[in-house]
């Protein structure tokens, strides 16, 4: 018995060495990956999955406190990243210097009650500071915005950009990932389909009713009921008040957050390294619809968002959805630029 266990240690560790000869072979170019509100709940899970991502060759961990031990942490996983951790405000410009994709989950989280936008008050402020240093030390990164109201952050940014001279729309990305996660995983389930073979385009915003999944497109297509189609199109808008109840006061989605990013951010980074056809939904500056900014599918490449994607034929409830969420999203856009404007 003690044999065995033994030689499968033996054989693990054999095997760990080849994986690691072979990253070191790779043709992977190197990428600066940086995590802005890396110690936070989505932010450890997140920079975890970073390190375990073989296109990443540094990982730069920043926060107000805390992160020089998330990197430590992170730094002992036998993976190719470099991982660095910096806290306070002296060590942003390090952190940032020279970053492919910055992320940035930085930011307070929902409590049972409030909204989305019950969180600009504090979240404006923190992602404009974030983004002028991104304009100032790194100008050329994908920006990854998952701190919320999305739907207002991104617009920010934009603006922040805009002054700084550094705006390239192809740049800024707001996180919607997580719908999309959530619309295959309940439309999967209900359907009763392998999850991992299911595909739903989801666009609009990233808040209640903007959130508009598009079941009509889903692959591959199942005979569901209208009252069904109804029901997804719900549970998905609500899918992170579902989670902030059950949090009870202790936050919002970090878990499946995290891996929701982790994978946008891995679209982001094969586009940088031209691999082909790398498609995701996401919310950007966009004439899909007369709002400035909407998230659709969008394809990335060496430049960020390379084509974006019309809606493709709606259905009569996505077509009346996707009517009823323009007054709320062009509201939220509004406010961000104009927070952004006044506090120049
Ligand atoms: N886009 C999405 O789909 C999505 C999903 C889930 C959560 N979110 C949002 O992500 C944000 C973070 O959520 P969380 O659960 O990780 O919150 P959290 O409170 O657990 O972590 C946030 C982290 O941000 C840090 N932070 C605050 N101000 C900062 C600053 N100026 N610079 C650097 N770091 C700073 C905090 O120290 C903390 O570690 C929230 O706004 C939440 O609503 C978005
Ligand atoms: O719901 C929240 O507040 C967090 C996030 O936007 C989510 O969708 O889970």
């Amino acid at each position: 018995m003690r044999t065995q266990m033994l030689r499968s240690v033996q054989s693990a560790s054999k095997s760990s060495k080849f994986a690691i000869r072979n990253y070191a072979s790779t043709s992977n170019p190197e990428r600066k990956v940086t995590v802005l509100g890396a110690a936070g709940g989505i932010g450890q899970p997140l920079s975890m999955l970073m390190k375990l991502n073989p296109l990443v060759s540094t990982l730069s961990l920043y926060d107000l406190a805390g992160t020089p031990g998330v990197a430590a942490d992170c730094s002992h996983i036998n993976t190719r990243a470099q991982v660095f951790g910096y806290a306070e405000d002296k060590e942003l410009g390090k952190a940032l210097e020279g970053s492919d994709v910055v992320i940035i989950p930085a930011g307070v989280p929902r409590k049972p009650g409030m909204t989305r936008d019950d969180l600009f008050n504090i979240n404006a402020g923190i992602v404009k500071n974030l983004c002028t240093a991104v304009a100032k030390y790194c100008p050329n990164a994908l920006v990854n915005m998952i701190s919320n109201p999305v739907n207002s952050t991104v617009p920010i940014a934009s603006e922040v950009f805009k002054k700084a001279g550094t705006y390239d729309p192809k740049r800024l990305f707001g996180v919607t990932t997580l719908d999309v996660v959530r619309a295959k995983t309940f439309y999967a389930t209900k359907a009763g389909l392998p999850v991992e073979e299911v595909n739903v385009p989801v666009v609009g915003g990233h808040a209640g009713i903007t959130i508009l999944p598009l079941f009509s497109q889903a692959h591959p297509q199942a005979n569901l009921s209208e009252s069904d189609i109804e029901k997804l199109t719900k549970r998905t808008q609500d899918g992170g008040t579902e989670v902030v109840e059950a949090k009870a006061g202790k936050g919002s989605a970090t878990l499946s957050m995290a891996y929701a990013g982790a994978i946008f951010a891995d679209a982001c980074l094969k586009g940088l390294n031209g691999v082909p056809d790398v498609v995701e939904c996401s919310f950007v500056e966009s004439n899909v619809t007369e709002l400035p900014f909407f998230a659709s599918k969008v394809r990335l490449g060496k430049n960020g968002v390379e084509e974006i994607y019309g809606l493709g034929t709606l259905s009569d409830y996505e077509q009346k959805g996707l009517e009823a969420l323009k007054v709320e999203l062009k509201a939220s856009i509004e406010k961000g630029i104009e927070f952004a404007r006044k506090n120049n």
